[in-house]
């Protein structure tokens, strides 16, 4: 069964949801679009909460939010118990979130990387495993 993705950020990532979205859509992933849905300033909270909601609940394998610097859709998403979500600068870190976090949204600054940087590290996020041992024990204790 295909992987479900949720996809969401602020008007900061706008361009780069929408050119990984669409990436996303012809490769047959199962997705949905928190928006926002146009370029209008809007409150990264608005779309990173539900969409987190939705990854805690398991309606979702993974989350990618994408805002200005990734910092604020990262720290909103993070105050959901479920989420490990991680943010990426480079493709060594975006496979270290996944290979020692276990991190279940990855976090992206668009206006620090461009649109195809950005669908790399998509890629490689999605088909990157967890490494466990060790790293089970420390993510079980990250939730207070
Ligand atoms: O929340 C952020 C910073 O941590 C995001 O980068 C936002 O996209 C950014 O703050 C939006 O800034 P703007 O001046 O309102 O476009």
């Amino acid at each position: 069964m295909a992987l479900r993705i949720a996809i969401g950020g602020d008007h900061a990532g706008f361009e780069h949801k929408q050119f990984i979205l669409k990436y996303l859509q012809e490769k047959n992933y199962g997705t949905s679009d928190f928006g926002p849905y146009t370029t209008e300033s809007m409150d990264y909270p608005d779309s990173t909460h539900p969409l987190a909601a939705a990854v805690e609940n398991k309606e979702f394998d993974f989350g990618i939010l994408i805002c200005g610097s990734g910092n604020g859709v990262c720290m909103t998403a993070n105050k959901h118990q479920g989420i490990r979500a991680g943010l990426v600068w480079n493709e060594d870190v975006v496979k270290l979130i996944r290979q020692h976090n276990d991190a279940n949204i990855m976090c992206i600054p668009a206006r620090f990387v461009s649109k195809e940087e950005a669908l790399a590290f998509v890629k490689l996020f999605l088909s990157t495993d967890f490494e466990g041992g060790r790293h089970a024990n420390r993510a079980a204790k990250i939730p207070c």
